[in-house]
């Protein structure tokens, strides 16, 4: 069950007195970055972020870095079966304020279970954690009482916890089962409990980039790997620019538009970038908005890399009044994101009901703004990576129903053979992590997207 091998010794120089114990530093992180994502409902990338992420994780070298990252998604990927291994581990439950005991045990317990740690190290690292945190130091004992028992009794008590826990909180289950029913919502489950592949797209010569890296073509020309060696940017090709992460759900919606030679297109939400270098890459004028600063230098920093051009505003969608009208807009709004829960094993812990509500009015105001800013005859193309239909097939048919002057523009499936699959009664797209089956659970699966294509009236 263990998945990697991960090194645990801290090389950096560092004053603080954790560099003493191996690996305690890195622990202590995971702890900390456990207690923001649990309690704080913090994203975990933010956390992470190797220029604007956590003190603690950043004073950490690389590969602390890189196993504090791996413990993390771990424990939150398998949150519920953790959590019924050390409940069955105790007496009576921790006391309800014991947060900084129970991140402990978490972080200890997805290396015990998942990771390529020794146990004892896991353990041991655990205990002397606990006693150097006055919150915890009591709970020492119980701490290497109970993470023993777990190593004792994993081999036949993780296949059964597996097989009787749903690691799914309970807000995000009754609403899959509403949206998808029972068994589309299990197999929607049983992928969120296995790290996605690793799309590209290409900017051409799919098949050779995939023999080059190792991966396989899939009908949308994206290249799948399933394993690489090392970081993303050390694999051919990144520095020359031709290819970038994407995942093949969320290759669809800039592929809605077919050939965009001399059009003008503007992607209202556009960092990281993926999809505006799609847009340029197929012969737009693009204009790519984006409203956060920061995201707007990696959209640049992107671009460059991948030597295509756009025009970038750094600006607020609701305040956007460009001179001339779009031939194109593709509205790739900000949702509640639980289409990608399989890389971003947080969200269904930092999010809840009260934020995709949120969300969708949110992405409802921005359509209304999106359409303004299009052609009388020109093509509008509404994406987000939420599983939840109050951000896709509810907010899109609301959304016609009020906007005469918009026509539903469906999606054929000789159009793009690749999505027909995953079209729905009204022409739109709806991928889940649960569609395409590539033979093997860790080669299959798309990121949950929704995109529906729009036409504005002459
Ligand atoms: C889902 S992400 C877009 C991903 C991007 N289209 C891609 O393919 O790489 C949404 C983006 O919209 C930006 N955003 C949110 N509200 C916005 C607004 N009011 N105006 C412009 N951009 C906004 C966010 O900062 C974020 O970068």
């Amino acid at each position: 069950m263990k998945t990697a091998h991960r090194r645990k010794t801290n090389t950096r120089p560092t004053f603080d007195a954790d560099a003493d114990i191996p690996g305690l530093a890195a622990r202590k992180a995971a702890s900390r970055l456990l207690a923001a994502v649990i309690d704080a409902k913090t994203s975990l990338d933010g956390l992470t972020d190797h220029d604007n992420g956590h003190p603690q994780f950043r004073a950490l070298d690389m590969r602390d870095r890189a196993l504090v990252r791996a413990i993390l998604t771990t424990a939150l990927r398998f949150r519920g079966t953790i959590q019924a291994l050390i409940s069955a581990r105790l007496d009576r439950p921790l006391p309800a304020n014991a947060h900084a005991l129970s991140h402990i045990l978490h972080v200890a317990a997805a290396q015990i279970l998942f990771l390529d740690v020794p146990d004892s190290a896991a353990v041991d690292i655990a205990v002397t954690q606990a006693k150097s945190d006055p919150r915890t130091v009591r709970f020492a004992g119980m701490v290497n009482a109970v993470l023993r028992e777990i190593t004792r009794r994993k081999e036949r008590a993780l296949p059964a916890a597996l097989a009787q826990t749903s690691d799914t909180p309970e807000w995000f289950e009754s609403r899959l089962v509403a949206a998808y029913g029972e068994e589309h919502a299990a197999a929607i489950r049983a992928a969120h409990r296995i790290e996605a592949p690793i799309d590209l797209t290409v900017k051409s010569e799919p098949a050779e980039w995939a023999e080059k890296l190792g991966g396989i073509v899939l009908l949308n020309g994206s290249v799948r790997l399933t394993s690489i060696d090392g970081p993303i940017a050390s694999l051919p090709g990144f520095e020359e620019g031709e290819w970038w992460v994407q995942d093949a759900a969320a290759a669809i919606p800039a592929q809605m538009f077919g050939d965009l030679s001399g059009k003008r297109v503007a992607d209202l939400c556009a960092a990281p970038g993926g999809k505006t270098a799609q847009l340029a890459h197929a012969g737009g004028h693009v204009t790519a908005l984006e409203l956060s600063p920061n995201r707007a230098k990696r959209l640049r920093a992107n671009l460059s890399r991948l030597q295509l051009e756009a025009e970038i505003v750094v600006g607020d969608l609701m305040d956007y009044a460009p001179d001339v009208l779009f031939d194109a807009v593709l509205l790739d709004a900000p949702c509640s994101s639980t289409g990608t829960v399989r890389r971003h094993p947080d969200v269904l812990w930092t999010k809840g009901p009260q934020d995709v509500a949120k969300l969708a009015s949110v992405q409802a105001r921005m359509l209304a703004q999106a359409v303004k800013l299009l052609k009388p005859g020109g093509v509008l193309v509404f994406s987000n990576c939420s599983l939840d239909p109050e951000e896709g097939e509810a907010l899109y048919s609301a959304f016609l129903a009020s906007n005469p002057e918009i026509a539903p523009l469906p999606i054929v499936s000789a159009e793009l053979p690749f999505a027909a699959p995953y079209l729905t009664e009204h022409g739109a797209i709806r991928t889940t992590p649960a569609g395409m089956d590539m033979g093997s659970p860790e080669a299959s699966g798309l990121d949950g997207f929704y995109a529906a294509r729009m036409l504005r009236r002459g």
